[in-house]
């Protein structure tokens, strides 16, 4: 064999195991995938909250089959959910499984899946923002129009409004009902293509019992 044949064939096998490497990084997803009763959540210390300096750890958890049925509902049939139970029932490992399986199945389209919740403490529990934040919301403002037009201002808030499908939200027995008219108000104004509730974003929800006997909204 020469030397240019040579050079060729070793070409053609590095660009084989670089594909293999490729394939392995990223295997082809299928739908069942998404909804694999064997889910990897990461935890936390089981400090709340305290994130920075604390190293995580991943922890392989079979899904029960209750859990499953609300994550089917959440990831697969877009159904608006809201979920509760008493405490240790598994909610909160349920919405991390949810979490990791919407952006596992947006992976390609960023901003459609938003995760909030109502305190900063349970927000960084869950690697998002508070609901505020999110929507650029001025707690102080009540007037819709006014509010539309600072959120018109603050460009990274104005897109999330347009562009997420699904928000999720957690501790939501922290948030007042006048919160979220405000928030059905701006997202059917800002999302002026469909005329369903919420501007057509889907909500999941968490409710914590303990929380919402504390307090009520
Ligand atoms: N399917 C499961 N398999 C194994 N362990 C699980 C499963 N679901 C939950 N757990 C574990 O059970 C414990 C309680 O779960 P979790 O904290 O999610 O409950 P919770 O309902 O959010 O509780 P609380 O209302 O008190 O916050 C955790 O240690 C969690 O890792």
């Amino acid at each position: 064999m020469n030397k240019a044949t040579k050079r060729q064939t070793s070409k053609r096998k590095s660009t084989g195991a670089l594909e293999d490497t490729r394939s392995a990084k990223h295997p082809r997803l299928t739908i069942d995938s998404f909804f694999s009763p064997k889910v990897t959540v990461q935890l936390d210390s089981g400090l709340d909250g305290v994130a920075g300096g604390v190293k995580e750890k991943a922890l392989d958890v079979v899904l029960s089959d209750e859990q499953m049925r609300v994550m089917r509902m959440v990831v697969e049939e877009g159904k608006n959910v809201f979920f509760t139970g008493s405490a240790g029932t598994g909610k909160s490992l349920l919405l991390k499984a949810i979490i990791a399986a919407l952006k596992k199945k947006h992976a390609k389209m960023s901003n459609v899946v938003s995760v909030t919740a109502s305190t900063g403490m349970a927000a960084s529990n869950i690697g998002g923002m508070t609901l505020h934040s999110w929507g650029a919301i001025a707690p102080t403002v009540d007037n819709i129009d006014k509010l539309i037009r600072s959120i018109r201002t603050a460009r990274p808030a104005l897109l999330r409004w347009k562009t997420t499908q699904i928000l999720v939200i957690d501790e939501v027995s922290m948030v007042d009902g006048h919160l979220f008219e405000k928030i059905a108000a701006i997202a059917t104004q800002l999302r002026k293509k469909t005329d369903r509730p919420f501007g057509g974003i889907q909500l999941c929800s968490l409710l914590s019992l303990a929380t919402s006997s504390s307090f009520p909204p």
